[in-house]
């Protein structure tokens, strides 16, 4: 069975009284995101999403997440139609998302008390965590002792601290500078080939989506719908120097090219509504 099923799913705002937009020259109190989504995922499978900003990525994830709900249409997970937020699902989202207040140990307890798991099975796992991200020793530092990149592994480690079957993640790495960007993604690749979980990981790097994907989902311009999937057939485990190749190359073109056209109506919505509003 598919771990996620999503079925055209269709997503509108409607504005708040008084706010309005400009799409395709018409003013609208309405922004249709999702035109009619269909994706299925299988279990394990490691996805990466692309598709022009504004596109709706986000709002995707955030209807599989069970925070948002859709206008109609359904996803499921593991047949089970989403409503509301699932133990089983994690989110890792662009800002770091820890609490301040809290060390980087008892930031990766935090899933783990909210689920009533006792004291010291949490110390144990939340240090295994660390350890795995390679923090061991910076457990009790505060977020703001900790670099970016070091931030961002605490989020992830905290994610997967109670073993989700899903794993949400929205542009996790696009805060952090081109190298720490590099070894995060390495070290994403090898956790998840020991650990398995379904990912879906937003991406707007070509790079990045090729790198990690077993299949790439590129989105149209909104109202979003899947463009094209692309499947990656790199052999795993995969390091950094693959890039390089001729194979990755290829995979460039073919994901830009799918992109492009897409990207160019996004723009174009833009521009238009830029040169209306003025
Ligand atoms: N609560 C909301 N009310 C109204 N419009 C919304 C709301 N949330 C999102 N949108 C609109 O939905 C569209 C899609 O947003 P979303 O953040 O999903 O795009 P995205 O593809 O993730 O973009 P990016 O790649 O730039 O992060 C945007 O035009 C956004 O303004």
């Amino acid at each position: 069975m598919d771990r996620i099923d999503v079925s055209d799913l269709r997503k509108t705002f409607r504005l708040k009284p008084g706010q309005s937009v400009t799409i395709e020259g018409r003013r609208s109190d309405r922004v249709d995101v999702l035109g009619g989504v269909d994706l299925s995922i299988r279990k394990g499978e490691f996805i990466t999403l692309v598709g022009p900003s504004g596109s709706g990525k986000s709002v995707l994830l955030d209807v599989i997440a069970g925070l948002t709900e859709a206008s109609s249409g359904v996803a499921r997970i593991d047949g089970k139609p989403v409503t509301r937020p699932h133990a089983g699902t994690a989110y890792v989202f662009q800002q770091y998302a820890l609490f301040p207040w809290r060390t980087a140990l008892e930031n990766i307890e935090y899933a783990m008390e909210v689920r009533g798991v006792g004291r010291r099975e949490r110390r144990d796992r939340a240090r295994g965590l660390l350890d795995l991200f390679g923090l061991g020793g910076f457990e009790d530092r505060y977020p703001a002792q900790l670099s970016g990149g070091m931030q961002q592994r605490v989020a992830i480690a905290r994610a997967l601290a109670n073993d989700p079957e899903v794993l949400l993640m929205d542009e996790p790495f696009a805060a952090l500078d081109a190298q720490t960007r590099d070894i995060l993604q390495t070290e994403l690749l090898r956790i998840w080939e020991t650990i398995k979980t379904t990912v879906v990981f937003v991406t707007h790097s070509i790079d990045e989506a090729i790198f990690l994907a077993d299949r790439i989902v590129v989105m149209t311009a909104r109202p979003a719908r899947v463009k094209e999937i692309i499947e990656i057939d790199l052999p795993r485990p995969r390091d950094i120097d693959l890039r390089n190749g001729d194979d990755f190359n290829r995979y460039r073109a073919r994901v830009w090219e799918a992109l492009r056209d897409e990207v160019r109506k996004a723009q174009g919505d833009w521009s238009l509504a830029a040169r209306l509003a003025h």
